[in-house]
């Protein structure tokens, strides 16, 4: 149980385990809130109108691989009552959370420093409203995918099936910390996934790499974060990118925030769409289990990740 952060966090000093290497600190703390990350309204995804959402959908995700989305079409209460689920497991005694720590990853139940990934009885409304928001925002997901292949030029439906078949929700947890400057809330990493939908509540931490520096991403309510993950970035050939991203502390506030993460089914062959190839597949054709392989191992080295899969040019 001492494992758990909040069985520490109270004492006031950072623990020297959770210290990063100096290069990789947050370094300065104040950073651009990036207002430039684009605010999609998904109100009306007909006529016209579809077109040109299908337009800034693209041009977000080629440029910042990240975009937030407003009417989106998860009801409000929804959001909020999955992100009080979750607030309320992370005020559960340490006993009860520890009941779910576990180190084993074929888990699919478990809860481990910085992640939490399970389904209990407690807290009493846990399976109703997550259940009830992980198939809204699959919804929405695919949604987004089917006015993704759109733009792309790819069949509507070229990622139903196998390709969006798994899913994964994560929420993550963020003690005040005693010293943000020495350490960070998430490293920074891509998502291996094809589409990220991120709740992130109502307090600042999560950055995004773009134009050569960390930005802010606004938290702004009832909006969702969307992000491209780098099995979408391999599927479009590149003409998406699947973005660098962190999360830095604050000393003052918890923040909450939760991940739904729409993906492959491990068996499922992930390859660059052939219409979008023209004469250079920049990637080989492979199995999602083997880039997750490579993938967790490496999980803050993007470039090393992506490398294995490229064919040589
Ligand atoms: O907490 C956040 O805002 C981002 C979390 C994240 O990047 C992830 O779970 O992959
Ligand atoms: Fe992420």
């Amino acid at each position: 149980m001492e494992k758990l952060v909040s069985s520490w966090y109270k004492n006031k000093t950072l623990p020297q385990s959770y210290i990063f290497p100096p290069e990789t600190r947050p370094g300065n703390l104040i950073v651009p809130t990036c207002k430039t990350i684009p605010v999609i309204d998904l109100d009306n995804t007909v006529g016209q109108s579809r077109t040109r959402i299908v337009q800034q959908i693209l041009k977000a995700s080629q440029e910042y691989g990240f975009f937030q989305v407003i009417n989106h079409g998860i009801p409000e209460d929804l959001m909020y009552q999955s992100m009080d689920v979750f607030k309320e497991f992370f005020e559960m005694t340490a006993e009860d959370k520890a009941m779910l720590y576990s180190l084993d990853p074929e888990s699919s139940c478990r809860l481990l420093t910085s992640s939490v990934n399970y389904a209990r009885e407690k807290p009493i409304r846990y399976r109703e409203v997550v259940a009830t928001y992980s198939i809204e925002a699959k919804k929405l997901g695919l949604r987004i995918l089917e006015l993704v292949a759109e733009g792309l030029g790819l069949d509507l439906g070229y990622f139903r099936g196998k390709l969006s078949e798994s899913m994964l929700l994560s929420a993550n947890h963020y003690l005040p910390c005693p010293d943000p400057s020495l350490t960070l809330g998430m490293s920074k990493h891509c998502d291996a996934q094809l589409l990220t939908i991120l709740h992130q509540g109502d307090v600042n931490g999560l950055q995004v790499f773009n134009d050569g520096e960390w930005t802010g991403v606004e938290p702004l309510r009832n909006a969702l974060v969307v992000n491209v993950g780098n099995t979408l970035q391999i599927i479009s050939n590149n003409k998406l990118k699947s973005v660098e991203h962190r999360v830095v502390t604050n000393s003052n506030c918890v923040r909450t925030s939760v991940g739904f993460f729409i993906a492959p089914s491990d068996d499922s062959i992930i390859e660059p769409a052939k219409s979008l190839v023209g004469n250079a597949a920049v990637y080989r054709a492979f199995e999602y289990k083997e880039f997750l392989l490579h993938f967790f191992p490496n999980f803050d080295n993007n470039d090393l990740v992506m490398e294995r899969f490229k064919l040589q040019a």
